[in-house]
């Protein structure tokens, strides 16, 4: 138990999904798992451990922002000893090219702060996806027929952003899509020596202000949920 996860020790699989919304983790693994346990509810931040093909998985809650995801990741990893953690979630779309519906890979993710920075101070670091779970999931999501894109994400600290400039920047620079969690899973992964990867699908558009109907994101969330999985045990 720790301060944020109530799950006993052993509760926890060493795979562990994150989506933002905990509602989405109980969707999740009710759809995708079986013998379903729920193994946190402390402060509405569900998690669930099921099996997969054979494969035991934790299906967990992140919330919204590098911050709350950063508390989850850090006990997840620390304390229930997570070796690959991959977030599932959604972005808003940055390019012509990609389009609602579509799911991003992101192989790294840039950001003008996060909770790292303290630890990083002048140091620039790169914040990447494990190669192996990258190529695995695009592989996956080939497969599937799923439109594909892998490459740069931008993890921000704001949804209602005033800085339109950063976004001028961010789609110059051929960054695919915006979300605000993926840059610090991936430092905290590499500081610890874990796997991690990000696949998100395209629920909204900054270019053409497009978003997709409440109805159509819980079939693109599922694709989401099993590129996830097929990845994680490739
Ligand atoms: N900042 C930002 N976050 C987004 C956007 N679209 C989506 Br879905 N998100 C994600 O959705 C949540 C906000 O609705 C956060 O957890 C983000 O990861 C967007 O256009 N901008």
């Amino acid at each position: 138990m720790t301060i944020h996860i109530g799950a006993e020790p052993g509760q926890i699989a060493e795979t562990v999904l994150l989506p933002g919304d905990p509602y989405r983790a109980k969707w999740a693994a009710e759809t995708f798992l079986k013998d379903v346990e729920c193994v946190n509810q402390v402060r509405g931040m569900l998690g669930f451990t099921g099996t997969w093909n054979g494969h035991r998985v934790t299906i967990h809650g992140s919330g919204m922002g590098m911050p709350s995801l950063s508390i989850y990741a850090n006990e997840l990893i620390t304390s229930y000893n997570a070796q690959t953690l991959i977030r599932i979630g959604s972005c808003g779309g940055m390019q012509k090219s990609v389009n609602v519906r579509d799911v991003i890979i992101a192989m790294t993710a840039t950001s003008i702060s996060t909770p790292s920075r303290g630890i990083f101070k002048e140091i620039n670091f790169a914040p990447c996806a494990d190669y192996g779970l990258l190529r695995a999931a695009a592989d996956a999501a080939v497969a599937r027929g799923t439109p594909t894109h892998v490459g740069g994400i931008y993890s921000s600290d704001v949804f209602y952003d005033e800085r339109p400039d950063l976004n001028e920047q961010m789609i110059r620079h051929g960054i695919l899509g915006v979300e605000m969690e993926a840059a610090e899973l991936y430092n905290l992964a590499a500081r610890h020596g874990r796997r991690a990867l990000a696949v998100l699908t395209v629920s909204d558009h900054l270019i053409t202000h497009e978003a997709l109907p409440s109805e159509d994101r819980e079939k693109t969330f599922g694709d989401m949920v099993e590129i996830a999985l097929e990845a994680a045990f490739a």
